[in-house]
């Protein structure tokens, strides 16, 4: 008798995320972690955040938080994603005058405002859009561009995880309260369970931007949990 076909989730031993509001059960197999657009657009001094007037003097500090995340998801191996922001070095995929986002875009606007920095804000293939030398991606980590704040919308992202049979996202980078936050309700209305790492976030606008995004993740959309929690509960799914 053949084996026949079995879709493959291997068995893999859960481990309980301390967590708020409560602590959730995550099968490694099921689960992956996707850093949000660590660009030096958002985390490096010079680019498009600072540029534009936000404190980006966190950044290094969410910088080494999703380091230490993305290690510990690898040696256990859950997939590790990016999400790369940014458009065409023409601008075409942001939009014109007929798109909110060209409207709404800080980068844009600042471009439109100061026109040296034309070409140089989120365009493909520049520093600005590069990811920061410090998460250079690793052999088998994924990179998905995208266009707009949300990583799931005209991107393949659900097509890799649903692959992969991921139900578990766990979310980090910058900015907690636009790309972050924007992605995790996305993947709550695709079914996934979506847990942000607080430590390595941050929010682009003032402390309460960030306290607001934690509190409607933590109340609506999912749960809230920390660097060190994820390191030591994935620790107990090690064989
Ligand atoms: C403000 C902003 C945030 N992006 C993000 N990655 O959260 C932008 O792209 O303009």
């Amino acid at each position: 008798m053949t084996a026949g076909y079995a879709p493959a989730t291997p068995e893999r031993i859960p481990f309980v995320l301390p967590a708020k509001p409560e602590p959730i059960r995550l099968n490694p197999a099921e689960t992956a972690l996707i850093i949000v657009d660590m660009q030096n657009a958002y985390a490096s001094a010079g680019g498009y955040l600072d540029i534009a007037g936000f404190d980006i003097s966190e950044a290094s500090a969410c910088i080494a938080g999703i380091a230490t995340a993305a290690e510990a998801a690898r040696k256990a191996g859950i997939p590790v994603l990016y999400f790369q922001n940014g458009w065409d070095a023409d601008y075409i995929e942001a939009g014109g005058p007929g798109s909110p986002n060209w409207h709404k875009s800080n980068a844009l606007k600042a471009m439109r405002k100061k026109p040296e920095l034309q070409g140089k804000l989120l365009a493909k293939g520049g520093w600005d859009y590069a990811l920061v030398d410090a998460l250079a991606p690793q052999p088998g980590d994924i990179v998905v561009p995208k266009t707009r704040y949300s990583g799931f919308f005209n991107t393949n992202i659900d097509s890799m995880l649903r692959a992969r049979s991921v139900r578990n996202i766990v979310f980090t980078g910058i900015a907690t309260n636009v790309c972050v936050e924007s992605s995790l309700r996305d993947a709550f209305h695709l079914e996934y369970f979506g847990i942000v790492l607080e430590d390595a976030t941050h929010a682009a606008g003032p402390d309460f931007a960030q306290k607001a995004a934690l509190y409607n993740i933590e109340t609506f959309f999912g749960w809230v949990s920390t660097v060190a929690d994820f390191c030591g509960a994935v620790g107990q799914s090690e064989d």
